[in-house]
This record gives structure tokens, sequence and C-alpha cells, in this order.
């Protein structure tokens, strides 16, 4: 059997990302993915740019000579502010009054901060001695115009669109969005508005594996439930896949004789690419492609449903969307085991628990009393799935890797 990181590196290879792209105004840019470089039209900032309020000065004006108490005087002959820069010259002995944010003039190289100076009509007398350069950002000191700022498979953040507006990349180009559905298979299964009869349970799978979706800004089209009949799952399951890019099932994918779900994939036409993975929970995970269309069969078991979504899902909905950097990897992250020595067993056992700090700083992995691939009730108050390696025993303080739960 597979290991999880083979299974997502097969599945990461057999995915090609859709491609289309969408031209978007900046203010709805958030969440999608860049499709071309994004490159500056300008030097930020663009002009040499006072960072204090106060008076701009020629530095050398201070070699002169001095007051007794070490300040000197100038004469103020303008000012500048942000939007407004002085258009005169600023001669030997003077400086301008100037703003944070305005342009410095050409001559002088340096601000004075107005609390180290006192002013009687266009007498200024300053305090400090001025170094060169002090309080002066230089042209460009930022970016540099024509410099790359975001490279495309870059998913943006509020920040990225913040400085895509600043370098003048607007509209800009990006992904268009995965459109996926989301469908459960089970006789038994009934919907949150209905009170079960007996053998029924409400299902909640499509409920997570959508609303995860919505983080992960993708397009949920269909969500539904289909009894276990072939007829049906054909019908669903092959409309579900006309209409989407990608599509996502729960339920039905391990050995009992109403595990229909691999089977009606292959009837359709979908391409089998791994069937079982080495991982608790989630080991029966199917995956296949139809042409371009990722077809993912996750357990019904809700955390083993969950498990399939975090670890296999995400990075392959996210390379179909045309991401490249971390979205599309494992997100693992490094910890300190706190519970009891633990084995594993003979696959990769990834087991709810809270996130601490220790008094040193570090992060401890509290494992919480679960009660198995069933028990989504005890994930409530899990921040993270610590991975303990398949055939092997995690000691009490030994660093493992653990999975993130949250919205990333
Ligand atoms: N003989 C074997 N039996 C099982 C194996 C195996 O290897 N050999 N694998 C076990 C493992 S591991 C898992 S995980 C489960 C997965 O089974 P299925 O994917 O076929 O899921 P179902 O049988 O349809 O359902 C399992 C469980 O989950 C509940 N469920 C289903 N859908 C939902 C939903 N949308 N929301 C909430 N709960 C759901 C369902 O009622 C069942 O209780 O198979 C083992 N068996
Ligand atoms: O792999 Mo199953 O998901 O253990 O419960």
């Amino acid at each position: 059997m597979l290991t999880p990181s083979q299974a997502l590196a097969q599945i990461l290879a057999t995915i090609e990302p859709i491609g289309d792209v969408d031209e978007m105004p900046l203010t709805h840019a958030a969440g999608r993915v860049l499709a071309k470089p994004a490159v500056s039209d300008i030097d930020m900032p663009p002009f040499r740019r006072a960072m204090m309020d106060g008076f701009a000065v020629r530095s050398a004006d201070f070699d002169g000579p001095k007051l007794d108490d070490g300040s000197i005087q100038l004469n103020c002959c303008g000012e500048a502010k942000a939007g407004a820069p002085f258009e005169g010259l600023v001669l030997p002995g003077n400086c301008i009054e100037i703003y944070t944010g305005a342009e410095v003039p050409d001559e002088c190289d340096a601000v004075v901060m107005i609390e180290r100076t006192s002013r009687q009509g266009n007498r200024v007398r300053l305090l400090d001695s001025a170094r060169a350069g002090q309080h002066v950002q230089a042209r460009a000191d930022i970016l540099a115009e024509g410099a790359q700022v975001l490279a495309p498979g870059r998913r943006l953040t509020p920040v990225d669109v913040s400085v895509l507006a600043a370098i003048g990349a607007h509209p800009v180009s990006v992904f268009r969005p995965v459109r996926v559905s989301i469908l459960t298979t089970g006789d038994e299964l009934v919907p949150a508005w209905v009170k079960p009869q007996k053998g029924q349970i409400r299902e909640g799978n499509t409920l997570f594996l959508a609303h995860r979706c919505f983080e992960l800004f993708h397009e949920v089209l269909e969500v539904g439930i289909v009894p276990d009949d072939e007829a049906l799952l054909e019908r669903d399951f092959g409309r579900a896949l006309e209409s989407s890019d990608a599509l996502i099932t729960t339920g039905g994918v391990s050995m009992g004789k109403y595990d229909l779900v691999g089977k009606t994939f292959e009837k359709l036409g979908v391409e089998p690419v791994l069937h079982k993975v080495a991982v608790k929970p989630g080991k029966p995970i199917w995956f296949g492609m139809r042409g371009p269309k990722p077809v993912l069969g996750l357990p019904g078991n809700p955390v083993s449903a969950l498990l399939g979504l975090e670890a296999f899902v995400r990075p392959a909905l996210a390379r179909l969307g045309g991401e490249t950097g971390a979205g599309t990897q494992e997100r693992l992250r490094r910890a300190v085991w706190s519970g009891p020595a633990r084995d594993a067993g003979d696959r990769q056992l990834n087991y709810p628990c809270r996130l601490e700090q220790d008094a040193d700083g570090r992060e401890r992995l509290v494992p919480l009393d679960w009660k198995g691939s069933a028990d989504i009730v005890t994930v409530i108050h899990a921040e993270a799935l610590a991975v303990l390696p398949a055939d092997e025993r995690v000691e009490e303080g030994q660093t493992i890797d653990y999975r993130p739960l949250g919205r990333g």
C-alpha cells in the first residue's frame, strides 16, 4: 500500500491545472490564483520621500559655525507636502518645511523632526545636527520599476492585493476557480433537518467538505446524498462530473457489498489511479481521472473524510486551480508528543490533539480521548492531527510531525 506522501505525489503528478484565465478587478482578487507574473510599473517610492514631519535640510549646512548651544539657524523658504512638492531651489543656509510622505527637494539630503526644532517667522533653529540620508527614503528603496513582485501560482492574500494596487497590476490575471461537486452515498443517510428513523443517521460530511472547499476559495456547484443504488449513483455522479471540474464523494469505498462507488466511477469512464493508502483514518480512499477531471472517493467515516480532505483533496484542488506553492504540498509542522508512548500500527496514524505551548515556548501535542474514525465530535476540540509514523513507537517527549487543522 502507498504511504500518504507517495499517494499525494502520484495525485499531484496526475492532475494538470485547468489554466483558464480571468481578468479580475483587484476588489475581487483576494483568494484567486495569480496567472501571470506581477511586475511593477513604478519605483517604490517613486521619489525621495520624507519619513517624518519637520524640515528638509542640506546636511552640509551643519558643518559650518554653530550657536553657543550647538544648534544652527536656517531660513525656511517654502514647504512640501504629500501630493504638492516644493517647486523652487533650496540654496545653502535654507530649508523647507516638509510633511511625511512628501518629495524631498533634490538639494536636500536630510529631514530634521519638527520636535527637534523651534521656529520664529522664517527663522528655524535646529537643535540636532543632521546626518546625510536621515529620515529620507531613497527612490526605489522598496522596489524598482520592472521588478517581479509575485510569481504565477500564488493564491493572493489581502496583503498581496494591496501591493498589486501599488504596482499598477489592475485588473489582474487570475485562474478561474475550481468548480467542485460533493456527493455522499448511503441508504442510511438523512439530511440535518430530518429526525433519523431506525437505522438512519444524519449526514454531515458534505457540509464539512463544502465549507472547507469554500475556505479554500473553490466554487461548490452541487452537494447532495445519493442512495446505494447503482443506477442512481451512475446518474448523479455522471451529472455532477459533466458540470464540474472535480468530483469529491464520501462513503461506499471499502469492501462491502454496497460499496459501489469505485465500480460506478469506472462505469462512468473514470480511470483508476489509486485505491487505498496506508493511513489511519482514511485508508480506502479512491482516486482517478476522467479526462482532466480528478475524482476523489473519500471514506464515509467522518474523520476519515476529514483526513482525506486535508491530506489529499486540498493539495489536489490547489494544483487543479493553478497553485504552485505550499497549498499543493503536505501541510506538516513539528511539535512534541505529550501523550503516553504509542505504537502507530501498520498505517500512519493521524491522531486528533490539542496544541499547547510549554514554558519554553515549544508546541506540545496533547492527545484527545478519541473514539476512532467515526468520532468527529471529539475533533471539535482538535487543533492538530499528530502524525505517528507507521510501524514505529512514539515516546513521550519525542518531536514528530503534525497536520494543523484550520482555515489555511
Ligand atoms: N472488510 C473491510 N471493511 C472495512 C474496511 C476494510 O478494509 N475491509 N475498511 C474500513 C475503513 S478503514 C473505513 S474508513 C470504512 C470506510 O467505509 P466506506 O467508505 O465504505 O464508508 P461507508 O461504509 O459508506 O460508511 C462508513 C461509516 O460512515 C458513515 N457515513 C457515511 N457517509 C457519511 C456522511 N456523509 N456523513 C456522516 N457519516 C457518514 C456511515 O454511516 C458508516 O457508519 O470501512 C471500513 N470497513
Ligand atoms: O481508515 Mo478507516 O478511515 O480507519 O477508519
